[in-house]
């Protein structure tokens, strides 16, 4: 194991190595409602760090998936990426500049394999001035309800210049204040509250000053796996009421919240603040950003707008979220890869 420094030069992560040699179109028996046939395996090369690894690969996710035919293989940085599987898929989480070149260029050579997800979809995600775009350009608004983004305003330097930037852009109070940069790092996981505009002037920019929306508390973690999708409850930032905010004039900062929140999905809450989003609107809502953002494996935060049904916000999406605590992801996973894999079979049989 060794460690990689990531693009900003601060950040390192753990990148695991493996030295396994594939021999070409693996076969195996897959057992299969009580006969042993043979199936070719699907082999599923992969690039995640050491924390991934342990939430996601599971000895549940990984027995399941040797039934049915799926083999994880872990990618070894020392070698050439293309002297390594083959594979069918590759299965990636990593960040630096060298990396996503590495992928780049092996999805030229390689346009038979599929590269969950194409590096620069995901770079796309690293900036919240851009994250949340693909929504707010889709205006989703049908029957079953709105989907919004908050309005927010990027600072590129000078806090000094918030309050009037604040007063220009007409933004509601309070405000939520994420760092530009979403690069998995924990200093990109850390936001403030502020209740009053010249508390801002203390943060350091590049940032995201966002209108705060109050929810009830609950926020909703909408899983998209392809074409499947599970939706958690966790718990979230409480409200803030007109009374805090005339006699709060602070700032307060967060570490991770949506990480550190405890599910929601058991607890005894206000039945209007935990209903879950309309299914037709999430189908259609995951349909589009899958097309429009160009990834597969991504969640999306979603809250509902204290006091309505069904206006609704997108506050943040993430790729290759922390799948493990998804209910039933071994299975959803498994057949997501599976059904990748055997595509690509009958599209070159077929
Ligand atoms: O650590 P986990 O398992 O909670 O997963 C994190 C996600 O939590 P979630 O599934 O949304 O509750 C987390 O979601 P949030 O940004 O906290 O909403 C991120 O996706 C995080 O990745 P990164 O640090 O932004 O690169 C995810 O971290 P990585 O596992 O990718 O490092
Ligand atoms: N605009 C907002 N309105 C209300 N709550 C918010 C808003 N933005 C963020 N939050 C709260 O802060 C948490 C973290 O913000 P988020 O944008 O999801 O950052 P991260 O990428 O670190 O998860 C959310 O899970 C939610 O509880
Ligand atoms: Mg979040
Ligand atoms: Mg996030």
């Amino acid at each position: 194991m060794r460690l990689r420094e990531n693009d900003d030069g601060g950040e390192k992560e753990e990148v695991v190595e493996n030295d396994v040699t594939l021999a070409q179109n693996q076969w195996c028996p897959v057992v299969n409602a009580g006969f042993s046939s043979p199936k070719r395996l699907v082999v599923v090369g992969y690039a995640l760090t050491t924390k991934k690894i342990k939430s996601f690969l599971q000895p549940k996710l990984e027995g399941l998936a040797r039934n049915k035919g799926i083999l994880f293989v872990a990618i070894d940085h020392n070698r050439p990426l293309s002297d390594q599987g083959p594979f069918d898929i590759v299965l990636h989480k990593l960040s630096g500049k060298e990396w996503r070149q590495v992928l780049e260029d092996y999805r030229q050579s390689h346009p038979e394999v599929t590269v969950l997800d194409p590096p620069d979809a995901i770079q796309h995600l690293r900036s919240r001035q851009y994250m949340l775009q693909a929504v707010a350009d889709m205006n989703l608004c049908d029957s079953y309800g709105i989907v919004d983004v908050p309005r927010q305003l990027v600072i590129k330097r000078e806090a000094c210049a918030i309050p009037e930037l604040v007063n220009q852009a007409g933004l509601t109070l309070p405000l939520v204040a994420k760092p530009l940069v979403a690069d998995g790092s924990a200093k990109s996981h850390e936001l403030s509250l502020a209740y009053e505009k010249f508390s801002l002037q203390k943060l350091e920019p590049p940032l995201v000053l966002q209108e705060f929306v109050n929810h009830g508390g609950v926020l909703f973690k909408v899983y998209i796996v392809g074409d499947a999708i599970k939706v958690v409850r966790r718990f979230s930032l409480p409200d803030v009421s007109k009374w805090e905010l005339s006699k709060d004039a602070g700032i307060y900062n967060f570490p991770r919240v949506s990480c550190a929140a405890a599910s929601a999905d058991d607890a005894d809450l206000d039945p209007t603040v935990a209903e879950l989003p309309p299914r037709p609107l999430l189908e259609k809502l995951a349909k589009e950003l899958r097309w429009r953002l160009g990834l597969r494996l991504f969640n999306l935060d979603i809250i509902r707008e204290y006091g309505t049904r069904d206006h609704f916000y997108v506050i943040d999406i993430n790729y290759f979220p922390g799948y493990g605590k998804m209910p039933e992801y071994e299975h959803i996973f498994t057949d997501f890869l599976l059904s990748l894999g055997q595509g690509k079979y009958k599209k070159k049989s077929g």
